[in-house]
Protein backbone atom coordinates (compact mmCIF):
# COMPACT_ATOMS: atom_id res chain seq x y z
CA UNK A 1 0.00 0.00 0.00
CA UNK A 2 1.47 3.71 -0.94
CA UNK A 3 2.09 5.67 1.92
CA UNK A 4 0.98 9.38 1.78
CA UNK A 5 1.79 12.50 3.14
CA UNK A 6 -1.64 13.29 4.48
CA UNK A 7 -2.53 16.96 5.82
CA UNK A 8 -5.85 16.87 8.32
CA UNK A 9 -7.56 19.89 8.89
CA UNK A 10 -9.94 19.59 11.95
CA UNK A 11 -12.58 22.08 12.06
CA UNK A 12 -12.91 24.74 15.10
CA UNK A 13 -16.57 24.15 15.65
CA UNK A 14 -16.40 19.81 14.89
CA UNK A 15 -13.88 20.08 18.02
CA UNK A 16 -16.29 21.88 20.12
CA UNK A 17 -18.91 19.25 19.33
CA UNK A 18 -21.68 20.94 21.41
CA UNK A 19 -21.73 24.43 21.13
CA UNK A 20 -23.71 24.97 24.37
CA UNK A 21 -20.61 23.09 26.17
CA UNK A 22 -17.82 25.11 25.33
CA UNK A 23 -15.57 23.44 28.33
CA UNK A 24 -11.72 22.28 27.72
CA UNK A 25 -13.23 19.31 28.97
CA UNK A 26 -15.82 18.71 26.42
CA UNK A 27 -13.28 19.35 24.18
CA UNK A 28 -10.82 17.29 25.30
CA UNK A 29 -12.94 14.53 24.84
CA UNK A 30 -13.53 15.10 21.36
CA UNK A 31 -10.03 15.30 20.75
CA UNK A 32 -9.45 12.00 21.95
CA UNK A 33 -12.40 10.49 20.00
CA UNK A 34 -10.42 12.58 17.30
CA UNK A 35 -7.44 10.81 17.45
CA UNK A 36 -8.49 7.34 17.03
CA UNK A 37 -9.22 7.65 13.47
CA UNK A 38 -6.03 9.81 12.95
CA UNK A 39 -3.97 6.97 14.60
CA UNK A 40 -5.13 4.76 12.75
CA UNK A 41 -3.67 6.64 9.52
CA UNK A 42 -0.43 6.64 11.50
CA UNK A 43 -0.48 2.86 12.08
CA UNK A 44 -1.27 2.49 8.95
CA UNK A 45 2.38 4.13 7.47
CA UNK A 46 1.30 6.77 6.54
CA UNK A 47 3.13 10.83 6.86
CA UNK A 48 0.72 12.84 8.81
CA UNK A 49 0.02 16.94 9.19
CA UNK A 50 -2.42 18.25 11.62
CA UNK A 51 -4.01 21.72 11.18
CA UNK A 52 -7.15 22.77 13.10
CA UNK A 53 -9.22 25.56 13.75
CA UNK A 54 -9.90 28.04 16.10
CA UNK A 55 -13.02 30.06 15.59
CA UNK A 56 -15.08 29.39 18.28
CA UNK A 57 -11.81 28.95 20.70
CA UNK A 58 -10.33 32.27 19.54
CA UNK A 59 -13.88 33.94 20.41
CA UNK A 60 -13.84 32.71 23.68
CA UNK A 61 -10.38 33.81 24.73
CA UNK A 62 -11.45 37.14 23.24
CA UNK A 63 -14.45 37.45 25.38
CA UNK A 64 -13.01 36.38 28.13
CA UNK A 65 -10.05 39.19 27.79
CA UNK A 66 -13.07 41.65 27.31
CA UNK A 67 -15.73 40.61 30.28
CA UNK A 68 -12.43 40.45 32.85
CA UNK A 69 -12.77 43.81 34.77
CA UNK A 70 -9.06 45.42 35.18
CA UNK A 71 -6.86 43.09 33.22
CA UNK A 72 -5.47 44.58 29.83
CA UNK A 73 -7.20 43.89 26.25
CA UNK A 74 -5.13 41.10 24.83
CA UNK A 75 -4.07 41.81 21.12
CA UNK A 76 -5.91 39.62 18.26
CA UNK A 77 -2.43 37.66 17.30
CA UNK A 78 -2.11 36.96 21.04
CA UNK A 79 -5.23 35.33 21.34
CA UNK A 80 -4.41 33.84 17.70
CA UNK A 81 -1.31 32.32 19.16
CA UNK A 82 -3.08 31.04 22.75
CA UNK A 83 -6.08 29.17 21.09
CA UNK A 84 -2.77 27.57 19.22
CA UNK A 85 -1.37 26.61 22.33
CA UNK A 86 -4.49 25.37 24.03
CA UNK A 87 -6.07 23.49 20.99
CA UNK A 88 -2.41 22.09 19.94
CA UNK A 89 -1.74 20.79 23.51
CA UNK A 90 -5.37 18.93 23.78
CA UNK A 91 -4.42 17.43 20.09
CA UNK A 92 -0.86 16.45 21.72
CA UNK A 93 -1.76 15.30 24.77
CA UNK A 94 -5.06 12.90 22.43
CA UNK A 95 -2.93 11.43 19.97
CA UNK A 96 0.18 10.46 22.25
CA UNK A 97 -2.00 8.80 24.36
CA UNK A 98 -3.73 7.17 21.51
CA UNK A 99 0.04 5.65 19.97
CA UNK A 100 1.40 4.99 23.79
CA UNK A 101 -2.24 2.93 23.87
CA UNK A 102 -1.41 0.77 20.57
CA UNK A 103 2.46 1.07 21.10
CA UNK A 104 3.21 3.11 18.39
CA UNK A 105 6.97 4.87 19.44
CA UNK A 106 6.29 8.45 17.46
CA UNK A 107 7.13 11.83 18.65
CA UNK A 108 4.35 14.51 18.17
CA UNK A 109 4.50 18.14 18.66
CA UNK A 110 2.51 21.34 18.06
CA UNK A 111 4.63 24.26 16.30
CA UNK A 112 3.27 27.63 16.99
CA UNK A 113 3.16 28.87 13.42
CA UNK A 114 2.85 32.13 11.87
CA UNK A 115 1.57 32.71 8.55
CA UNK A 116 1.99 35.84 6.21
CA UNK A 117 -0.91 37.49 4.85
CA UNK A 118 -0.35 41.02 2.75
CA UNK A 119 -1.30 43.91 4.68
CA UNK A 120 -3.87 45.05 1.36
CA UNK A 121 -5.42 41.56 1.29
CA UNK A 122 -8.98 43.38 0.77
CA UNK A 123 -10.39 40.82 3.99
CA UNK A 124 -9.12 43.39 6.20
CA UNK A 125 -12.33 45.68 4.58
CA UNK A 126 -14.60 43.02 4.52
CA UNK A 127 -14.70 40.71 7.85
CA UNK A 128 -16.19 37.23 6.80
CA UNK A 129 -14.46 34.65 9.23
CA UNK A 130 -17.19 33.70 11.85
CA UNK A 131 -15.54 33.54 15.96
CA UNK A 132 -17.21 32.58 19.05
CA UNK A 133 -20.89 31.54 19.97
CA UNK A 134 -23.76 31.72 18.35
CA UNK A 135 -26.19 34.11 19.59
CA UNK A 136 -29.82 35.04 18.53
CA UNK A 137 -30.75 37.86 15.97
CA UNK A 138 -31.57 40.30 19.10
CA UNK A 139 -28.01 39.24 21.07
CA UNK A 140 -26.12 39.96 17.80
CA UNK A 141 -28.11 43.68 16.93
CA UNK A 142 -26.95 44.23 21.09
CA UNK A 143 -23.50 43.47 20.59
CA UNK A 144 -22.76 45.53 16.84
CA UNK A 145 -24.26 48.53 19.17
CA UNK A 146 -22.31 48.08 22.87
CA UNK A 147 -19.25 46.60 21.32
CA UNK A 148 -19.13 47.70 17.64
CA UNK A 149 -18.50 44.15 16.71
CA UNK A 150 -19.70 42.59 13.29
CA UNK A 151 -22.43 39.99 13.48
CA UNK A 152 -23.73 37.70 10.54
CA UNK A 153 -25.93 34.75 10.22
CA UNK A 154 -23.75 31.96 10.60
CA UNK A 155 -25.35 28.76 8.48
CA UNK A 156 -28.61 28.87 9.94
CA UNK A 157 -26.55 28.03 12.79
CA UNK A 158 -27.48 31.71 14.52
CA UNK A 159 -25.57 34.87 14.35
CA UNK A 160 -21.96 35.08 15.23
CA UNK A 161 -19.38 37.94 15.30
CA UNK A 162 -17.12 38.17 12.06
CA UNK A 163 -13.48 39.36 11.58
CA UNK A 164 -11.44 40.06 9.05
CA UNK A 165 -9.45 36.52 7.21
CA UNK A 166 -7.00 37.86 4.64
CA UNK A 167 -5.50 35.05 2.44
CA UNK A 168 -2.65 33.00 3.45
CA UNK A 169 0.59 33.64 1.24
CA UNK A 170 3.24 31.47 3.08
CA UNK A 171 4.04 29.71 6.62
CA UNK A 172 6.80 31.16 8.49
CA UNK A 173 8.10 28.03 10.21
CA UNK A 174 7.18 25.61 7.49
CA UNK A 175 10.86 24.63 7.04
CA UNK A 176 10.83 23.66 10.78
CA UNK A 177 7.47 21.70 10.06
CA UNK A 178 9.19 19.99 6.76
CA UNK A 179 12.23 18.74 9.04
CA UNK A 180 9.91 17.19 11.78
CA UNK A 181 7.88 15.40 9.46
CA UNK A 182 10.76 13.84 6.88
CA UNK A 183 12.12 12.93 10.64
CA UNK A 184 8.98 10.62 11.31
CA UNK A 185 7.43 13.09 13.77
CA UNK A 186 3.96 14.09 13.86
CA UNK A 187 3.37 17.57 13.50
CA UNK A 188 0.65 19.73 14.23
CA UNK A 189 0.85 23.03 12.93
CA UNK A 190 -1.27 26.44 11.16
CA UNK A 191 -3.25 25.82 14.15
CA UNK A 192 -6.69 28.53 13.66
CA UNK A 193 -5.21 29.12 10.12
CA UNK A 194 -1.61 30.49 11.80
CA UNK A 195 -1.08 33.41 13.42
CA UNK A 196 -1.29 36.35 10.94
CA UNK A 197 1.50 38.23 10.34
CA UNK A 198 2.84 40.74 7.49
CA UNK A 199 6.36 40.87 6.67
CA UNK A 200 7.95 44.78 6.93
CA UNK A 201 10.02 44.33 4.44
CA UNK A 202 13.19 43.63 5.56
CA UNK A 203 12.04 40.10 7.14
CA UNK A 204 10.48 41.41 10.38
CA UNK A 205 7.41 40.20 11.20
CA UNK A 206 4.39 41.73 13.08
CA UNK A 207 1.50 40.34 14.14
CA UNK A 208 -2.48 41.79 12.73
CA UNK A 209 -5.77 41.29 13.99
CA UNK A 210 -7.09 39.10 12.19
CA UNK A 211 -8.09 35.01 11.66
CA UNK A 212 -6.73 33.14 8.95
CA UNK A 213 -9.39 30.33 7.28
CA UNK A 214 -7.39 27.38 8.74
CA UNK A 215 -9.03 25.54 5.56
CA UNK A 216 -6.56 27.89 3.37
CA UNK A 217 -3.57 27.44 5.94
CA UNK A 218 -3.78 23.85 5.49
CA UNK A 219 -4.29 24.04 1.99
CA UNK A 220 -0.99 26.32 1.70
CA UNK A 221 0.62 23.73 3.82
CA UNK A 222 -0.02 20.64 2.11
CA UNK A 223 1.07 22.21 -1.46
CA UNK A 224 4.82 23.71 0.59
CA UNK A 225 5.12 19.82 2.37
CA UNK A 226 4.17 18.59 -1.57
CA UNK A 227 1.65 16.12 0.33
CA UNK A 228 -0.60 14.09 -1.74
CA UNK A 229 -4.09 14.39 0.09
CA UNK A 230 -5.65 16.99 1.95
CA UNK A 231 -8.30 15.53 4.48
CA UNK A 232 -10.85 17.81 6.03
CA UNK A 233 -12.69 17.22 9.19
CA UNK A 234 -16.03 19.21 10.34
CA UNK A 235 -19.58 18.77 11.17
CA UNK A 236 -21.00 17.31 8.43
CA UNK A 237 -20.17 13.99 6.43
CA UNK A 238 -21.03 15.11 3.51
CA UNK A 239 -20.84 18.35 1.27
CA UNK A 240 -24.47 19.31 -0.02
CA UNK A 241 -26.11 21.06 -2.25
CA UNK A 242 -29.49 23.01 -1.36
CA UNK A 243 -27.79 22.36 2.34
CA UNK A 244 -30.94 22.66 5.13
CA UNK A 245 -33.45 22.62 2.75
CA UNK A 246 -36.34 19.63 1.87
CA UNK A 247 -34.34 19.35 -1.72
CA UNK A 248 -31.50 18.73 0.26
CA UNK A 249 -28.71 16.78 -1.76
CA UNK A 250 -25.46 14.79 -0.84
CA UNK A 251 -21.98 14.86 -2.70
CA UNK A 252 -20.26 11.66 -3.35
CA UNK A 253 -17.68 11.67 -5.73
CA UNK A 254 -17.60 15.36 -7.83
CA UNK A 255 -15.84 16.67 -10.52
CA UNK A 256 -14.19 20.25 -10.89
CA UNK A 257 -15.83 21.04 -13.04
CA UNK A 258 -19.45 20.28 -10.56
CA UNK A 259 -18.19 21.48 -7.98
CA UNK A 260 -16.97 24.85 -9.66
CA UNK A 261 -20.73 25.09 -11.12
CA UNK A 262 -22.15 24.49 -7.69
CA UNK A 263 -20.17 26.83 -6.16
CA UNK A 264 -21.12 29.39 -8.63
CA UNK A 265 -24.58 28.56 -7.80
CA UNK A 266 -24.18 29.46 -4.70
CA UNK A 267 -24.45 26.37 -2.37
CA UNK A 268 -21.58 26.23 -0.07
CA UNK A 269 -22.21 29.16 2.39
CA UNK A 270 -19.54 31.45 3.00
CA UNK A 271 -17.31 31.91 6.24
CA UNK A 272 -18.22 27.56 6.81
CA UNK A 273 -18.61 25.29 3.87
CA UNK A 274 -17.05 27.82 0.85
CA UNK A 275 -13.61 28.04 2.07
CA UNK A 276 -13.67 24.01 2.23
CA UNK A 277 -14.15 23.36 -1.07
CA UNK A 278 -12.24 26.27 -1.86
CA UNK A 279 -9.49 24.70 -0.45
CA UNK A 280 -10.48 21.49 -1.51
CA UNK A 281 -10.32 22.45 -5.32
CA UNK A 282 -7.20 24.48 -5.10
CA UNK A 283 -5.17 21.44 -3.74
CA UNK A 284 -6.18 18.74 -6.65
CA UNK A 285 -6.06 21.44 -9.01
CA UNK A 286 -2.48 22.41 -7.95
CA UNK A 287 -0.88 19.17 -9.21
CA UNK A 288 -2.04 15.52 -10.81
CA UNK A 289 -2.51 13.07 -8.44
CA UNK A 290 -3.51 14.95 -5.48
CA UNK A 291 -6.97 14.04 -3.50
CA UNK A 292 -9.26 15.88 -1.34
CA UNK A 293 -11.99 14.87 1.20
CA UNK A 294 -14.31 16.34 3.40
CA UNK A 295 -16.40 14.47 5.86
CA UNK A 296 -16.76 14.82 9.14
CA UNK A 297 -14.91 13.69 12.63
CA UNK A 298 -16.73 10.57 13.75
CA UNK A 299 -16.69 9.57 9.97
CA UNK A 300 -13.17 9.85 9.33
CA UNK A 301 -12.23 6.41 9.45
CA UNK A 302 -15.06 5.32 7.04
CA UNK A 303 -14.39 8.44 4.57
CA UNK A 304 -10.34 7.77 4.65
CA UNK A 305 -11.97 3.85 3.57
CA UNK A 306 -13.36 5.63 0.50
CA UNK A 307 -16.88 4.36 2.23
CA UNK A 308 -18.41 7.81 2.99
CA UNK A 309 -17.62 11.79 2.76
CA UNK A 310 -17.38 14.06 -0.13
CA UNK A 311 -14.43 13.36 -2.39
CA UNK A 312 -13.35 16.03 -5.15
CA UNK A 313 -11.26 14.76 -7.85
CA UNK A 314 -9.81 16.33 -11.04
CA UNK A 315 -11.50 14.96 -14.09
N1 LIG B 1 -23.49 23.19 1.36
C1 LIG B 1 -23.19 22.78 2.57
N2 LIG B 1 -23.03 21.46 2.80
C2 LIG B 1 -22.74 21.02 4.06
N3 LIG B 1 -22.57 21.83 5.13
C3 LIG B 1 -22.71 23.18 4.94
C4 LIG B 1 -23.03 23.69 3.66
N4 LIG B 1 -23.10 25.05 3.76
C5 LIG B 1 -22.86 25.35 5.04
N5 LIG B 1 -22.61 24.24 5.77
C6 LIG B 1 -22.28 24.28 7.20
O1 LIG B 1 -20.88 24.40 7.27
C7 LIG B 1 -20.45 23.79 8.49
C8 LIG B 1 -18.95 23.57 8.44
O2 LIG B 1 -18.35 24.84 8.58
P1 LIG B 1 -17.72 25.32 9.99
O3 LIG B 1 -18.62 25.00 11.12
O4 LIG B 1 -17.27 26.72 9.80
O5 LIG B 1 -16.49 24.34 9.99
P2 LIG B 1 -15.38 23.96 11.03
O6 LIG B 1 -15.73 22.57 11.46
O7 LIG B 1 -14.15 24.02 10.17
O8 LIG B 1 -15.36 24.96 12.15
C9 LIG B 1 -21.28 22.55 8.53
O9 LIG B 1 -21.35 22.00 9.83
C10 LIG B 1 -22.65 23.05 8.04
O10 LIG B 1 -23.43 23.50 9.12
N1 LIG C 1 -9.45 29.59 11.83
C1 LIG C 1 -10.47 28.79 11.39
O1 LIG C 1 -10.63 28.56 10.21
O2 LIG C 1 -11.31 28.28 12.36
P1 LIG C 1 -12.60 27.35 12.19
O3 LIG C 1 -12.16 26.06 11.62
O4 LIG C 1 -13.10 27.19 13.60
O5 LIG C 1 -13.58 28.06 11.32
Amino acid sequence: MKKDRVVIALGGNALQADPKDTTAEAQLITAKQTARPLVDLIEDGHELIIAHGNGPQVGQIIATYEAAAGVPIMPFPECGAMSQGYIGYHLQQAIREEMVYRGIAKSIAAVVTQVVVDKNDPGFENPTKPVGSFFSAEEAARLEKENGYVMKEDAGRGWRRVVASPEPIGVVEAPIVKTLVDAGHVVITVGGGGVPVIDKGNGILEGVPAVIDKDFASEKIAEILDADYLIILTAVEKVAINFNKPNQKDLDIVTIKEIKQYMNEGHFAPGSMLPKVKAAMKFVESKPGRKALITSLEKAKEGIEGRTGTVIVNR
